[in-house]
């Protein structure tokens, strides 16, 4: 037997190249030194990248690659071309998330309110979705409301590395989610916030009994953005609260005491139009879908009381 297995050796077996092999090649290593030290020379930038990526986590992870041959580069990239991003990083794959936890665990515990990497994230709850209740039954403030969450393909890369072929697998997903709400609605008389959230969990159920999503022991469903992550929940409210939005510094205080995150109308990075913000819960992991959700909707009441008694 030890022949005929020499042989197949020598004929069919080979080095791995640089890109199989476990070390990160030249190219990248040039390209991550000289992007590290731009980003040490951006005194104004204000990235959770920035922040984390300390010399110490860089050299030790500068060399380490997933067995998908992502590496440290893959995760900085955007940070690196967008200095003026909050966050900076992105997962390449699942295993980018252990593989470089020395710098998503502290990004991970600052964006999501204090998650420590000991914590785990609980079991997912989408809860009892009719307790949830009416933000704004005159129609005062309130103008629309969205709960939209996020999964990805268990075994497959995420975006930053996600290639043609893959990508064409996906394109048929979202045409299921719109198939599934569409033929799903509720009787008028329940609340606002119930209609919205019953359907993304009538959908998410749904697709979930066909295809495996990327899921995580501790920090739950897994998506390429370590800000949609556990959850992945993201539920708000297109708000008009004049009071106390004359100035969006204020309006920031305000919503973060109920962990609550404030973009522009047209998502984030952006300026409100026509006094219109809007208004999510800001962290997505360590807690339940349900817990979530209300998380928006407990702090929106709370702003809108805060927005009455504004003088
Ligand atoms: N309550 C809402 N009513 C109507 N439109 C909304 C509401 N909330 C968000 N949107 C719209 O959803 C779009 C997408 O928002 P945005 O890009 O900020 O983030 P996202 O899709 O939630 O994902 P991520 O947080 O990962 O960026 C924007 O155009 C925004 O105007
Ligand atoms: N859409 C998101 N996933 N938002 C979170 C981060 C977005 C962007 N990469 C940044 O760092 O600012």
């Amino acid at each position: 037997l030890r022949w005929p297995l020499r042989l197949w050796d020598k004929f069919f077996s080979r080095e791995p190249t640089v890109s199989e092999s476990k070390m990160v090649d030249e190219v990248t290593m040039e390209k991550l030194n000289s992007g590290f030290q731009k980003l040490q020379k951006a005194t104004d930038c204000k990235s959770l990248l920035k922040k984390y990526l300390t010399k110490d986590v860089f050299e030790k992870l500068k060399n380490e690659k997933t067995k998908m041959g992502a590496t440290l580069l893959d995760v900085i990239q955007s940070g690196l071309e967008n200095l003026d991003s909050g966050v900076g990083i992105y997962a390449p794959d699942a295993e980018s998330y252990t593989v470089f936890s020395q710098l998503f665990n502290p990004v991970i515990q600052d964006y999501h309110v204090g998650f420590k990497p000991t914590d785990k994230h609980p079991p997912k709850d989408f809860g009892d979705v009719s307790t949830l209740v009416d933000l704004d039954p005159d129609g005062e403030f309130v103008v629309s409301t969205r709960v939209r969450c996020g999964r990805s393909l268990e075994g497959y890369p995420f975006n930053p590395c996600l290639t043609e072929a893959v990508r064409n697998i996906s394109v048929s997903i979202p045409a299921q989610v719109s198939l599934v709400t569409r033929v799903y609605s509720r009787p008028a008389q329940v609340s606002l916030v119930t209609r919205v959230y019953s359907r993304l969990v009538h959908a998410v159920n749904n697709i979930e009994a066909k295809l495996p999503f990327s899921h995580d022991g501790r920090l739950g469903f897994l998506t390429f953005c370590p800000t949609n992550l556990g959850t992945t929940m993201r539920a708000s409210v297109h708000i008009k609260l004049p009071k106390l939005s004359k100035d969006r510094k204020t309006l920031e205080q305000a919503a973060a005491k109920y962990n609550l995150q404030v973009r522009g109308t047209r998502g984030e990075h952006t300026e409100s139009e026509g006094g219109v913000h809007d208004i999510s819960n800001k962290r997505r992991l360590g807690l339940t879908e349900y817990q979530a959700v209300r998380e928006m909707q407990d702090g929106i009441l709370e702003l809108i009381k805060l927005e009455r008694a504004a003088e």
